[in-house]
């Protein structure tokens, strides 16, 4: 059964629809990424997805039920937002006591070991922290609290990139002793790319690429040489971009076609130079 199902969501703020009719399924047990642009519906789509918006029509299910003010699902999904507020004078440490109580799975232990990768101190007030402090306090409770569902939405702003290491290699150890449902929303997607097992592009409220991420490594690939050469070799296959200068030929293109011609010359594109270029054909039609 999937964790999440979602069929024909639609979200429309007053004037503006920020979910368009979106269908989408997440299988349990996976690292799901989430990207799109600024504006894209990510954190519309997690915040129903966690019952703290509620949609306009569509059907939301999470762990086969609809999230809305039910307490049987909300017990098992923590969200982790990019701005996400405490108590102004909570400590750090209170904080985590507070996770402590409304988490089921909470596992002091590893938050306590945790606090000590990011160099967290315990005894200052939040609003003391640093941003990338604050931001350390989110992924520690997002981690420790071993939600069946765990929704990551940008949460390290500030973070500095060891900081940032830190969370992708605990996230994977953790992950792999103890399978869970997570989404990762993020803009930093090459720092990601190895890490989610699926891809979610979101774009204008609907879901552009839903794919398994072993499937997207080394698929696309831009393919440049001469115009003839590349356009015989790109023949039949999706093209995603092209550009042409003097007798030359530069196409990505969304698959491999095979061998290339002597002349012809073929690179993998990055997970972030896919998103880019299929978001930009997305953007076209
Ligand atoms: N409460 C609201 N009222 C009106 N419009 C809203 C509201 N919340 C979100 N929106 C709009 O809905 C769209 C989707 O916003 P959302 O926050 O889901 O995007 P996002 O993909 O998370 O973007 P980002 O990557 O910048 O965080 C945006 O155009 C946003 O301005």
């Amino acid at each position: 059964m999937s964790a999440v199902v979602v069929e024909d969501l639609t979200m429309r703020y007053r004037g503006h629809t920020a979910l368009n009719g979106l269908s989408l399924a997440l299988e349990p047990d996976t690292v799901h990424g989430m990207l799109g642009r600024n504006g894209a519906g990510k954190t519309t789509l997690m915040r129903i997805l966690t019952g703290q918006e509620f949609e306009t029509s569509g059907r939301v299910e999470v762990f086969g039920q609809p999230p809305r003010e039910n307490p049987a699902v909300l017990n098992r999904v923590c969200f982790i937002r990019e701005a996400q507020r405490y108590p102004s004078n909570y400590k750090v440490r209170e904080a985590f006591a507070a996770a402590a109580i409304a988490c089921r799975n909470w596992d002091q232990a590893y938050a306590d070991r945790l606090v000590k990768d990011f160099e967290l101190p315990r005894d200052r007030q939040i609003k003391k922290l640093s941003r990338g402090q604050l931001s350390a306090v989110g992924i520690i409770i997002g981690l420790a609290a071993r939600a069946p569902l765990t929704l990551f939405d940008e949460p390290y702003l500030g973070l500095d990139a060891v900081a940032r290491q830190i969370f992708y290699d605990r996230l994977l150890e953790d992950f792999a002793e103890r399978p869970r449902t997570i989404v990762l929303s993020t803009h930093l997607i090459d720092e990601v790319a190895d890490l989610v097992e699926h891809v979610v592009l979101i774009d204008h409220g609907k879901v552009l690429m839903d794919q398994d991420a072993d499937q997207l490594r080394g698929r696309a690939v831009s393919v440049s040489g001469p115009a003839e050469a590349v356009a015989a070799y790109a023949d039949g296959v999706p093209v995603l971009h092209r550009s042409e200068l003097g007798g030359r030929l530069r196409v990505a293109l969304a698959e491999r076609p095979g061998r290339p011609a002597r002349d012809v010359s073929v690179d993998s594109l990055t997970l972030q130079e896919l998103i880019v270029l299929t978001t930009n054909q997305g953007d076209r039609k």
